[in-house]
């Protein structure tokens, strides 16, 4: 049989272990789904939209390290850019592959789904501002080398690519693939560069007597976390995560000394940190939101190792070219051991808070639920915490050993939870992946549930309903705050139909009686989702969001400086 363009696109992405494709048909891109569809490791799956198509691409990369959507073009990629744009703000290698019109309609004629001008490609130019790689194929010979460097420079960057394919070229022949090594063999440092980088460390570090590690959320994109344990156990000393690094260090090791997050910090991190002479920074991201509205930007000097390059503070040198992962396996062979940090915090070490169980009728709290999803926590678990309160619920969290944490604080899409967890239970169907979300959220991507049905994920979806967008509200409130209640267990179950797919189960709880009720039933439900609608007054919220919230509306309403 002839061997084709989409056969080339198709083994290519069998060979860097996509086994789920996300898509969503359009004439554009039809000859081009079969093609994937007819390769024997890849198994199409269907989005209810381009949004949820990215996004669950997205949660697929976060569970095994690339995922791929398949759209239409113009109104199907417009769609997906928002996935894509989460994926590069998170630091995950999504392919955006779009369908494109037929070469011989290029500068002729109109088409349907386009601008409606004689212009082709504009699609091409938006998505260059949002991926790390975005090439066009316009001619079949052209496709190895424009397939191979677009898929190669998303594993190197970490970011999201964009490869068009008109429906016209789909099908035609092309070259076979060589191996896949030369597309996915990494960059190894640059030996001069990683020699100095870590003398220079080592050397630095020497100097201070207070060193504390702060785990940012890319140390896990390029699967550090192996080397970053073995510079903790080399160097002894109190180790504290960025909130969107939770997860990617084990909250049981006894280094651990929580997430700092500011005056919202778990655990007294944020005292540790104080005391601190030096922050060795891995892999971190300061932002608004992760330093509470610029309050708590570190003030001491800091040793930062990044995805590719390594800063030292004093004497104050770069060095580019050097792996995270090869800085911190030399560094841990030549660092001394200085635990004094390690030996304070646990002097410090906030007593456990005893989560006090309310009484069974009382009306249902905020801090019951996160009472509640504590105790489903097992070493199988993956929690997904949606942009909301629910982060702050979540970040309050302890692990057990071998659980899992997803987050999306970079891009921070409310609704990215229903979507991502969606994409990346398919990848991890031995984990028990359970949501944290809000009603305002559910209500932008609830669709995606349909495709839990359909696809029999038992995935459970714990809804905080509090009437409306808290975090916004207590940012700074209005009219615009407040939203159609629905009724979401009425919802979900609307979901099912009577040929085929699985069942959404979908319960009210309006008192903690009735969230350990439908949290048993939750558990025992295999055949599909099971959303819980947990209903709150609308002003319980998080201590730990009103503070955030007062510093983040602070630092949002700062007037222009005078010489801008
Ligand atoms: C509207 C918005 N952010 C602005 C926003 C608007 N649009 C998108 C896609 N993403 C966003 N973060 C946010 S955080 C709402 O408070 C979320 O409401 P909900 O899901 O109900 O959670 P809380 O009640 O806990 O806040
Ligand atoms: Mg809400």
């Amino acid at each position: 049989a002839l061997f084709t363009v989409g056969d080339y696109l198709a083994e290519r992405l069998a060979q860097i272990g996509i086994r789920h494709h996300f898509i969503v048909p359009g004439d554009y891109n039809l000859i081009l789904l079969d093609k994937l569809e007819a390769h024997p490791s890849l198994t199409e799956v269907g989005c209810t939209n381009e949004l949820n198509c990215s996004l669950a691409a997205e949660g697929y990369a976060r569970a095994c390290g690339v995922g791929v959507c398949v759209v239409t073009y113009s109104v199907g990629a417009f769609s997906a850019f928002n996935g894509i744009g989460s994926a590069y703000a998170e630091n995950l290698p999504v392919i955006l592959v779009s369908g494109a019109p037929n070469t011989n309609d290029v500068d002729q004629h109109l088409l349907h789904h386009t601008l409606g001008e004689h212009d082709f490609i504009y699609q091409l130019e938006m998505a260059k501002r949002i991926t790390c790689c975005a090439v066009a194929i316009r001619r079949a010979a052209h496709a190895p080398e424009l397939i191979d460097r677009a898929i190669r420079t998303a594993l190197l960057k970490r970011k999201p690519v964009y490869i068009e394919v008109p429906t016209n070229l789909s099908g035609e022949a092309c070259a076979q693939p060589g191996p896949i090594s030369a597309v996915v063999k990494p960059f190894p440092s640059d030996a001069p560069a990683l020699d100095a980088a870590v003398t220079g460390a080592s050397e630095f570090l020497r100097s201070k007597q207070k060193p504390v590690i702060l785990v940012g959320p890319k140390v896990r994109r390029v699967g550090a976390e192996k080397a970053l344990r073995k510079l903790v156990e080399a160097i002894g000393c109190a180790v504290v995560l960025q909130p969107a690094a939770k997860g990617s260090f084990p909250e049981d090791h006894a280094q651990f000394a929580g997430i700092f997050w500011g005056q919202v910090s778990t655990l007294a991190a944020d005292t540790i940190v104080n005391w601190a002479d030096v922050l060795i920074c891995i892999g971190t991201v300061f932002t608004d939101y992760s330093t509470v509205g610029w309050t708590a930007l570190p003030s001491v000097p800091q040793l930062i190792a990044d995805i590719d390059n390594v800063a030292l503070p004093n004497p104050n040198m770069y060095f580019s070219h050097v792996q995270l992962q090869d800085f911190l396996v030399r560094l841990a062979e030549t660092v001394t051991w200085n635990s004094c940090t390690m030996t304070e915090y646990n002097r410090l070490r906030p007593d456990p808070a005893l989560g006090q169980a309310s009484r069974g009728q009382e009306r249902l709290t905020r801090k019951e639920v996160a009472r509640q999803t504590q105790l489903l926590l097992t070493p199988e678990t993956t929690v997904f915490t949606e942009t909301g309160d629910s982060w702050f619920n979540g970040i309050q969290l302890c692990l057990p050993p071998g659980a899992e944490f997803e987050i999306e604080m970079q891009w921070g899409h409310i609704g990215w939870t229903i979507p991502a967890s969606f994409g990346y239970a398919l990848a991890k169907p031995d984990r028990r992946t359970i949501l944290m979300t809000g009603d305002g959220a559910f209500q932008m991507t609830a669709q995606e549930v349909s495709q839990m049905v359909r696809c029999r994920i038992p995935i459970i979806i714990l809804l905080i309903n509090n009437r409306g967008y808290t975090i916004e509200v207590e940012i700074h409130d209005g009219l615009y705050n407040r939203i159609q209640n629905w009724n979401y267990a009425l919802l979900v179950e609307a979901f099912n139909s009577e040929d085929g797919g699985g069942r959404a189960l979908g319960l009210k709880a309006h008192t903690a009686e009735q969230v350990s009720e439908a949290l048993k039933r939750a558990i025992a439900h295999k055949d599909g989702p099971t959303l819980i609608e947990c209903n709150i007054h609308q002003d319980d919220c998080s201590r730990e969001l009103i503070t955030w919230g007062h510093f983040v509306a602070a630092a949002n309403s700062r007037v222009p400086a005078k010489d801008k």
